[in-house]
């Protein structure tokens, strides 16, 4: 009998999933999609049942269509985004939809945690209290939405939804329980303390467990509702940026990671809990046990590609698109994009701020407008990736993964803008293939991640930088960098008027 290990990959716009046998192949892979619903300026929200479904869905096409039996399949583990709130009642029964990572709606309980509890919370939790991470999130429903709260009894992160409804346990990894910003980071435990402060009830919190804990096997119940077996496996998994980075074989702190998904990440291996970077970079801990990784986070990376796409023309998709991009010449005539258009985490903290477009000419066409938009998301990543070089890390090769990883154009561009060694994955699947990796060393084919990684990363094709384009690069990155303090004001004006009419 073939033996295989599924692993989840829980995104912001669809859930994919693949099979790996023990050598490391990816034997199979199906997606299936979901809708962000976007009611108000500022709000992101998904329902959980959908992950649900679409999770459920993409599995079954891997056994209908791909003639994977459910026998074969030995585990299955998670890669989830991060910090979305899922409320859950006494009978674990969802209370509201769920409120996103890439939500800003809690500008307000972001500075309360700051009233009352200070510099104190960056040592606790390692991170600022941001408006996308969780806590917030659990103290603007308090606040807004009473009834909701009377009746919350435990919260969980999109991924442990979705594990919890196919085993029936509760549980939280470390990975994504430090992205709540209510856990301890130097204790390894919920944080009593920022509980008390903020007059959040302990309990409100669930188990926590390792990313390779085995959480459970499938249960009666959901093998029923989806035709697996309860001899399946189910392991916690992590945060997709703990299993991207697992996936892209980040183990070493010389290497850095860059994820375009619909967020983008540029993100740090640390060796230990020791480092500070003030609260201006996140700082988590990894799927890897007793290790940490920090990163910044472009809130509207590929989600900036897809809304123009969206907006201006849904027909083309995108590799047709970003083909016709790569023939404009390099600065898009002149066209300079910045990709605020959620909001910015890093590096400006500004959940007011949004995007602009400065240059335009009525000689530019469509296409030097997607090249400005995949110019300025790749100078948002050299903003963090300056954070580190101001606190004095080095590092010399960028592991490029997410779906903005699928163009070669992109991947020449972001050694370009870097001026580093940018290496791609021989199949891009980063956090899917970090979560199978976390199923496999559950299921103890292998003795740890380290030595998983050794037999499934295979590094593919190297971009070096052109030192012609890195020049005009650095030229465009000079003035881009200028646009947030120059169009700040203006910005937030606008939100400002949106919101009182
Ligand atoms: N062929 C492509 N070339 C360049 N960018 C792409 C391509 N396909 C997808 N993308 C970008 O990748 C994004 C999706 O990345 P993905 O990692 O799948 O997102 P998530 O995990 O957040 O759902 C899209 O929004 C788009 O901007
Ligand atoms: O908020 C963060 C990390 O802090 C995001 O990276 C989310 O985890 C969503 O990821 P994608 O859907 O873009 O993969």
């Amino acid at each position: 009998m073939n033996e295989y290990v599924i692993g989840v990959d829980l995104g912001t716009s669809a859930v994919k999933v693949s099979a790996m046998n023990k050598a490391g192949e990816i034997v199979a892979q199906q997606s299936y999609d979901y809708p962000l619903s976007q009611p108000r300026p500022g709000y992101s929200e998904q329902a959980p049942q959908d992950w649900l479904y679409a999770t459920t869905i993409a599995i079954d096409r891997l056994i209908l269509r791909d003639g994977i039996a459910k026998e074969e399949i030995q585990g299955i583990s998670f890669s989830g985004q991060m910090h979305g709130l899922v409320l859950l009642d006494e009978n674990n029964q969802v209370l509201r939809p769920a409120i996103l990572w890439n939500d800003t709606r809690t500008t307000k309980q972001c500075q309360e945690i700051m009233d009352k509890v200070g510099e104190e919370f960056i040592e606790i939790t390692g991170n600022r209290p941001l408006e996308g991470f969780t806590l917030p999130k659990l103290l603007w429903v308090k606040e807004n939405e009473p009834e909701i709260w009377a009746k919350a009894k435990t919260f969980l992160l999109p991924k442990d939804y979705v594990r919890y409804c196919m085993t029936g346990k509760l549980g939280m990894d470390y990975s994504d329980a430090t992205g709540t910003v209510l856990l301890d980071i130097h204790q390894g435990t919920w944080s009593k303390a920022l509980c008390e402060a903020l007059d959040v009830p302990l309990s409100i919190c669930p188990p926590l467990v390792k990313s390779v804990d085995l959480t459970g096997n499938v249960s009666a119940g959901y093998a029923m509702f989806s035709g697996l077996t309860t001899t399946t496996k189910v392991f916690a998994g992590g945060g997709d940026n703990a299993c991207g980075a697992v996936g892209a074989g980040i183990l070493q702190p010389n290497m850095v990671m860059s994820s375009i998904g619909t967020s983008g990440v540029v993100l740090k291996y640390e060796e230990n809990a020791n480092v500070n970077y003030h609260g201006q970079l996140q700082f988590e801990c990894h799927a890897i046990p007793d290790s940490y990784y920090s990163m910044g986070v472009t809130l509207a990376a590929g989600h900036s590609l897809n809304w123009f796409k969206g907006t201006f023309d849904s027909e083309e998709d995108f590799n047709q698109m970003v083909a016709k991009a790569s023939e404009r010449p390099l600065g898009a005539n002149g066209l300079l994009f910045t990709p605020y258009v959620v909001g910015e985490r890093a590096p400006y903290a500004d959940a007011d701020i949004r995007g602009s477009f400065i240059g335009v000419d009525s000689m530019q066409n469509r296409y030097d407008f997607v090249r400005a938009v995949m110019e300025g998301i790749t100078f948002s990543f050299r903003d963090i990736l300056n954070i580190y070089e101001q606190n004095g890390r080095d590092f010399d090769t960028v592991v490029a993964i997410g779906g903005g990883a699928k163009s070669d154009f992109w991947l020449q561009m972001q050694a370009d803008i870097f001026n580093k060694k940018v290496v791609a994955l021989t199949n891009e699947q980063g956090p899917g293939l970090g979560a199978a990796m976390i199923a496999a060393v559950g299921l103890g084919w292998f003795d740890n991640l380290q030595e998983c990684a050794k037999e499934f990363v295979h590094f593919g094709k190297e971009y070096q930088p052109n030192s012609a384009n890195v020049a005009k690069y650095d030229q465009l990155y000079g003035l881009y960098h200028q646009v947030y303090d120059q169009t700040k004001e203006l910005s937030h004006g606008l939100l400002k008027f949106r919101r009182e009419n």
